[in-house]
C-alpha cells in the first residue's frame, strides 16, 4: 500500500521554509510516497482582520469567527497564503496543486460550538478516493476550510484539520511544522512526549496559545493510528516525537 505523509505548515512556518524542506519533499516523491500539505495562515489572517477592523480573537488557540471574519479568512487562506506556498514549491520544481474544500467536496464538516466560536468547524469526512488519486501525481496543498452538508463554509484550526485528515487517510506520518523546534519545557525541546507528560505541562501552564490545539490534535492522531507524529521546525528533525508511553 502507498504510504501517505501529511505535513501541516503553519502560517509562521510557511515563511521560513528552507532547502532541507524542499529536498525532503523531493525525496519522498522519488520514493513514490503520497504527500499532502495542510497549510495554516493564522498570523496572516490576524494581520488582515486588523486591517479590516474586524474582531481578531482566539481562545485556547481557536479563532472566534464571525461571518464577516470568515469571508476575510477564506480570502486570505485561498488568495494569499496558499498561492504563496504553491509558488515556493513550484519554484523548487515540485509538482503541486492548491486545493480547497469546494474541489470534489474534499472536507466535510460541522460546527464545533456555534454559540461560542461562531463559524468554526470540525472535520467529519474526507474525500479519500479523490485525494488518493490526485496525490499519485501531485503534492496537494490544502486549506483548512470545511463545508457543511448545506454548503456552509467553516474555519478549522489547521493543526486539528491536519490531524483529522491524516487519521482518515491512514497516513503513516504527520508532521506539524511550526516556528519552534518542538515542545519546550524550561526552554529545552522534549525529544519525546506522552499524554501523561503533556497533561503535566498543561496543568503547570507550560503549554499555552497555539500549542494547545496542536498537542490535542497530535495526540488524537497518534491514538487513532498515525504511527509517527512530530512537532518540529525542520522536516529532517523529529523535534518532539509523540509517544504512547515515555518510560521514566
Ligand atoms: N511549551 C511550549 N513549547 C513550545 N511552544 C509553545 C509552548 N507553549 C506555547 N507555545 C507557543 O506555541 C507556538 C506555536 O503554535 P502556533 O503559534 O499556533 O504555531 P503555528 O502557527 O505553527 O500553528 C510557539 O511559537 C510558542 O509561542
Ligand atoms: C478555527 C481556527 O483557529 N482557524 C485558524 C485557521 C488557520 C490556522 O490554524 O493557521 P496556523 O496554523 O498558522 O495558526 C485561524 O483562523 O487562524
Amino acid at each position: 500500500m502507498t504510504e501517505t505523509i501529511v505535513i501541516k505548515v503553519g502560517g509562521h512556518a510557511s515563511k521560513l521554509l528552507d532547502d532541507q524542506f524542499y529536498h525532503q519533499l523531493a525525496k519522498w516523491r522519488a520514493q513514490e510516497k503520497h504527500v499532502l500539505i495542510i497549510h495554516g495562515g493564522g498570523p496572516q489572517i490576524s494581520q488582515w482582520l486588523d486591517l479590516m477592523k474586524l474582531p481578531n480573537h482566539k481562545e485556547d488557540g481557536v479563532r472566534v469567527t464571525t461571518p464577516a471574519c470568515l469571508e476575510v479568512i477564506q480570502a486570505v487562506l485561498l488568495g494569499v497564503v496558499q498561492p504563496a506556498l504553491c509558488h515556493q514549491l513550484t519554484t523548487h520544481h515540485l509538482p503541486v496543486v492548491g486545493l480547497n474544500t469546494n474541489d470534489h467536496h474534499l472536507l466535510a464538516g460541522n460546527y464545533l460550538d456555534q454559540p461560542h466560536f461562531g463559524e468554526v468547524g470540525q472535520i467529519t469526512g474526507v474525500n479519500q478516493a479523490w485525494l488518493d488519486q490526485l496525490l499519485t501525481n501531485e503534492i496537494g496543498v490544502l486549506a483548512p476550510l470545511a463545508q457543511t452538508a448545506s454548503g456552509q463554509l467553516l474555519n478549522v484550526n489547521a493543526d486539528t484539520a491536519a490531524a483529522e485528515i491524516a487519521t482518515r487517510l491512514g497516513a503513516s506520518k504527520l508532521v506539524l511544522l511550526t516556528d519552534v523546534p518542538g515542545v519546550l519545557k524550561a526552554g529545552k525541546v522534549l525529544p519525546r512526549l506522552d499524554q501523561t507528560g503533556a497533561n503535566q505541562l498543561f496543568a503547570h501552564h507550560q503549554i499555552t496559545a497555539g500549542m494547545m490545539p496542536k498537542l490535542t490534535a497530535a495526540f488524537s492522531a497518534l491514538k487513532r493510528g498515525v504511527a509517527n507524529v512530530s512537532i518540529t521546525n525542520d522536516l529532517t528533525q523529529s523535534g518532539t516525537a509523540l509517544a504512547h508511553q515515555v518510560s521514566a
